[in-house]
């Protein structure tokens, strides 16, 4: 794991950002993994506004979105598809037929769960993984007890979960308990993971992510049997780590380093 920790927000983002648009300037085609949630939307407008000064374009890139409600339609402005659009697709030119999101309004969703996992495999596997974090240290929509070497299926939500997503609906709005997302061997099948987290809210969870040891109670220690993970945080999110000073550390030689070998 490369634990990067940042100042502020707005930092995790542009770092976050730097990283996909290196993916796609070196592969054109990349094949994307993305994420919902707040903490990236940051990001998405860094990749916007690098698409708009022609730093970047999407024309060749395939997306997968992690997860979606189950029984929420495309254009119901809650669900994930139509939040891509607003935040993303919309403002780029990826071509639409090129983004997937798991279809949460499917006649047969266990069919659509593993129709997920074949598209993803069809299209080569995912070069680069975006990730936001749960409180309660979820990646995507696998809660704790997730299996960790799990596929695309259906997962009901914790009571935490469904709490800190309640802000995104209306009082009366039907919430749903259940959504459709990659399993965590699925993620961990992407060659390069992303992961940003930030704020104070976060700590914990980034404590066990990190330090914890690999459990199915915080999915995302999962991240540390990946190769290729790059845990991005601010200060606040790195607050409880024990070896902060370490990870510190470790970055200014990673940076040094970098800078010799490109003399
Ligand atoms: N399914 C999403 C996750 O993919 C996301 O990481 C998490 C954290 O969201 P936020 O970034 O808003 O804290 O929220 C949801 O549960």
């Amino acid at each position: 794991m490369q634990v990067v920790i940042k100042p502020d927000a707005a930092a995790v983002a542009k770092y976050g950002a730097a990283i996909f648009i290196q993916q796609i300037v070196t592969k054109p085609d990349s094949v994307l993994g993305l994420a919902t949630g707040s903490t990236p939307l940051a990001l998405y407008q860094q990749l916007i506004d690098a698409y708009r000064v022609e730093s970047v374009s999407f024309k060749q890139v395939k997306t997968f979105n992690l997860d979606e409600y189950l029984g929420l339609a495309a254009d119901h402005p809650q669900s994930y598809r139509y939040f891509m659009q607003q935040h993303l697709f919309n403002h780029i030119d990826i071509r639409i037929e090129h983004t997937a999101v798991p279809n949460g309004n499917a006649p047969d969703p266990l069919h659509a769960c593993n129709d997920y996992e074949r598209q993803i495999t069809a299209a080569g596997g995912i070069d680069l993984q975006l990730l936001g974090l749960g409180r309660n240290g979820h990646i995507g929509f696998n809660e704790p007890s997730s299996g960790l070497q799990s596929r695309t299926r259906i997962k009901t939500l914790t009571a935490a979960t469904i709490a800190d997503n309640a802000r995104f609906f209306q009082p009366n709005e039907y919430q749903p308990h259940l959504a459709i997302t990659m399993g965590i061997g699925t993620i961990l099948d992407a060659r390069k993971v992303v992961l940003l987290a930030t704020g104070s809210a976060k700590a914990a969870a980034v404590k066990a992510m990190i330090e914890g040891p690999l459990s199915a109670s915080c999915p995302a220690s999962a991240l540390q049997l990946h190769q290729h993970a790059v845990i991005v945080i601010d200060e606040a999110a790195a607050s409880e780590l024990t070896d902060m000073a370490f990870y510190q550390h470790i970055e200014r030689e990673n940076e040094a380093l970098l800078r010799q070998l490109k003399r």
